[in-house]
């Protein structure tokens, strides 16, 4: 009898920095842990940050560049966009992609699934064509959709309460949302329009799919994924957090031989002074207006921590505002306008908190890292995410509005006095060591024997026997497609 086939996984990252680490983070699990094949889907210009990313040479042939549509000015990432006001337009246009994915399908044998982001919803019927199962990456985690199906269900947002009125959420009636958690168009009472359709067609293709793959773990939100197992499909597999999955030696040894940028240097210096460092970012998409990055300044010098602030933004106003503070702070402040590793800050000893927008993937890291939040949310589910991090799983405290509002303006003494409680205070005490308790979990959910570790083995034996009793998916016997 010939000898089973070894597993063949496909991984299409959505071509935003938020969406494709994580997904390279389970290629990194799945390729150097569990010795599985893979290929890599991507557009050009994304082949060589996921080369990179997995110590692969650029031209490796088990990366896969589709033609990007050219609609939106060359641009193949949503942190390259002008405008977030242009998202929709964007990941719309990935559509145009299916033919050029369809042909790559052709050319591939033996493909034992596909895992895709959630937003590239059109790979479900690319991968129905071919019978190959399609898995829905989904970095975000199980609260939000919980959260989120409860207030569809129960036409929360549709009542007279205003922006700011707390609504209970009936399946979990200790939650209490607003409708300012939810961003515009999805705050309406009757919501429409193109960024709804698109977010419709997400979670209809995601309900159709194979699985869901989720970036979680079980001991971290057990009611919200036992909710979604119960109410919804498909099933939740959850295998994070993916950050935890190691580095191949090829990248380590790289990083070990480059020189260290100089904000690491400068953490070192302040780990030898014996100084705290919180760490300041909002993720690779926000954007922020020069008014709040002013105040964002003034509070973080009248706090008097070190701190170490990663901006995103490039223009004149924003570089006169950051070399005033610079020419203000001394030594005590590192502002970084360049990409940066943020696994690697954040597991730096002198880092002790995390000013953070709340992407879901900060979140985690935050997490494993053991780096308490002090939660800022600024757009898609991040205010969702904060509501998490401080009302639920407790490991953060949240930045001070000055008019309440979860969306309002934040002025410095809103920032200074929460920067001071997270690094000094008794509150800050508290969700310091609910976040070790916490990033103890999540280390032993992907360790050997643990929840994700077992969930990721559970769903690679129960894909390979879908192939083998499929049978093999040869060119032969696939969709005949052409791109137009
Ligand atoms: O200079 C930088 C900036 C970012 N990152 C990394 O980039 C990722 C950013 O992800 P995240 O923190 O989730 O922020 P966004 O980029 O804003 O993520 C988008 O995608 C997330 C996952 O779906 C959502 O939770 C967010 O709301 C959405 O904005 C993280 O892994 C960071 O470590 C770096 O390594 N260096």
């Amino acid at each position: 009898m010939a000898s089973p086939q070894p597993p063949h996984i496909l991984l299409f990252p959505f071509m935003s920095k938020g969406h494709t680490i994580p997904l390279l983070h389970l290629a990194r699990l799945l390729l150097f842990h569990r010795r599985i094949k893979l290929t890599l889907i991507t557009t050009t210009a994304n082949r060589p940050f996921i080369a990179h990313f997995l110590g692969w040479t650029t031209d490796d042939p088990n990366i896969i560049d589709l033609p990007f549509p050219t609609q939106i000015q060359g641009i193949e990432s949503t942190d390259k966009l002008p405008s977030m006001s242009l998202f929709t337009q964007f990941a719309t246009a990935t559509k145009l992609m299916q033919p050029h994915f369809e042909q790559a399908l052709n050319k591939l044998s033996n493909v034992t699934a596909i895992v895709s982001d959630w937003f590239l919803s059109w790979t479900l019927e690319s991968a129905n064509k071919f019978g190959i199962p399609r898995l829905s990456f989904h970095g975000m985690n199980n609260y939000v959709d919980a959260v989120g199906h409860q207030v569809f269900m129960n036409q929360l947002l549709s009542g007279p309460e205003s922006d700011d009125d707390l609504i209970t959420v009936p399946g979990f009636p200790w939650i209490k949302i607003t409708r300012n958690d939810y961003e515009e168009p999805f705050n309406q009472r009757v919501p429409t329009g193109p960024s709804i359709d698109f977010i419709n067609e997400s979670i209809t293709a995601t309900a159709n799919s194979y699985g869901l793959v989720s970036n979680s773990f079980y001991e971290l939100e057990p009611l919200f994924i036992d909710y979604l197992n119960r109410e919804l499909k498909p099933k939740v597999w959850c295998v994070g957090p993916l950050c935890l999955a190691e580095p191949p030696p090829e990248v380590e040894a790289r990083v070990d031989h480059q020189q260290q940028p100089k904000w690491m240097e400068w953490l070192d210096q302040k780990l030898a002074q014996e100084c705290s460092v919180i760490y300041v970012a909002f993720g690779s998409q926000a954007e922020i207006w020069i008014q709040q990055l002013e105040e964002i300044s003034k509070g973080l010098e009248e706090s008097q921590v070190s701190f170490l602030w990663v901006v995103r933004k490039n223009d004149d106003e924003t570089s006169v505002v950051m070399k005033n503070l610079e020419e203000r702070v001394g030594e005590r402040g590192m502002i970084v306008r360049e990409w940066v590793d943020q696994i690697e800050i954040l597991r730096h000893e002198s880092v002790k908190g995390f000013v953070s927008h709340c992407g879901w993937n900060s979140v985690l890291e935050g997490i494993c890292w053991k780096v308490p939040i002090l939660a800022w949310p600024m757009m898609a589910e991040q205010h969702l995410n904060a509501r998490m991090v401080v009302e639920e799983i407790k490991i953060g405290l949240r930045v001070e509005t000055c008019d309440g509002s979860v969306r309002g303006f934040v002025k410095a003494d809103g920032l200074k006095k929460m920067v001071k409680e997270l690094m000094e205070g008794e509150k800050g005490k508290e969700v310091r060591k609910k976040v070790e308790d916490i990033g103890e979990g999540a280390k032993k959910a992907m360790a050997e024997g643990g929840s994700s570790w077992r969930t990721l083995n559970e769903l690679i034996d129960e894909l390979q026997g879908v192939r083998n009793s499929n049978g093999d998916t040869s060119p032969s016997t696939k969709g005949n497609t052409t791109p137009s």
